[in-house]
């Protein structure tokens, strides 16, 4: 069995595939390391083998997972790298190493399932963005500040915006004009999120022409999924792709 992990700012996503890699035989999402540790250690019949992961999180943090997955699962984790090219795709930044390797991984990915110009954003703690065209060039992409950004920044700059994640959530069942602190604020965000999101459209078209393929990833897809009709929901972009980018035998 392969444990594959994606390291995100807010979360890990994590998932078990067996040895041909063709079935997920067990994932979750969870807050820490520790936490981590403990899903693991709570699905039965475990036995792993290799770890491949994509982080963004900083050296040390990513080397102290590893190290704990090691000591407490015996196995050696595989991290995916910074590439100028892989797999048909060349990484359109001028610093390479600087794009996000969950941005990468996650183009790797689109690019490998669509053969055709793409338009990849995943919604996370930030929103990002990237374009690819049909020849597999990254022409660079955009990021934003996510909702759990866009929200806490008015909770902890502001004196009056106060409201606990339970009210944010009921807030977003309906988009009417807020009646209260919370609605406003979380439908506010909202408006932006998908304000951005569909300029990514706009601007796709201009730099991809008309025939992409949209991909959208993320804990927070679903929240944009109504205004992308066309885009294809994939909450497993990443780990599609951290297959591409750690090839494994
Ligand atoms: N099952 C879930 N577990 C955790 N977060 C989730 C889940 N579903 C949606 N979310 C939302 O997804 C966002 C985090 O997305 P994620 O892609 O995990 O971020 P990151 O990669 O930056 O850690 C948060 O706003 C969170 O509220
Ligand atoms: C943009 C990101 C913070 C997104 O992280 P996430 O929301 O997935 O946790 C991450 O891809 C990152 O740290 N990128 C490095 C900067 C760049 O891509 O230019
Ligand atoms: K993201």
């Amino acid at each position: 069995m392969i444990l594959e992990l994606d390291c995100g700012n807010s979360f890990i996503k994590w998932r078990v595939i067996d040895n041909e890699q063709l079935v997920a035989l067990a994932g979750g999402v969870v807050g820490s390391d520790e936490e981590l540790i403990s899903a693991l250690q709570a699905t039965a019949g475990l036995a792993l083998r290799q770890c491949r992961l994509v982080s963004v999180r900083s050296d040390d943090e990513t080397r102290v997972l590893t190290s704990r997955l090691h000591e407490v699962f015996g196995v050696s984790c595989v991290c995916a790298s910074p590439a100028i090219e892989m797999a048909g795709v060349r990484n359109g930044y001028s610093e390479y190493q600087r794009l996000g390797l969950d941005r990468w991984v996650a183009v790797l990915g689109a690019y490998h399932i669509a053969r055709k110009p793409c338009l990849v954003l995943d919604l996370g703690t930030a929103v990002t963005s990237d374009l690819v065209t049909a020849g597999g060039e990254h022409l660079g992409g955009f990021i934003c500040p996510g909702m759990p950004l866009m929200r806490n920044q008015l909770r902890t700059h502001t004196r009056r915006i106060r409201y606990d994640d339970e009210a944010a959530e009921k807030a977003l069942l309906d988009m009417a004009p807020g009646r209260s602190t919370v609605e406003a604020v979380e439908r506010g965000c909202l408006l932006m999120l998908r304000g951005f999101v569909q300029a990514q459209i706009e601007l796709a078209s201009e730099y991809l022409g008309e025939e992409f393929e949209v991909f959208l990833t993320g804990g927070d897809a679903l929240l944009v999924r109504d205004v992308l009709p066309r885009a294809r929901v994939l909450p497993d972009l990443v780990f599609a792709g951290l297959a591409i980018a750690c090839p494994l035998h």
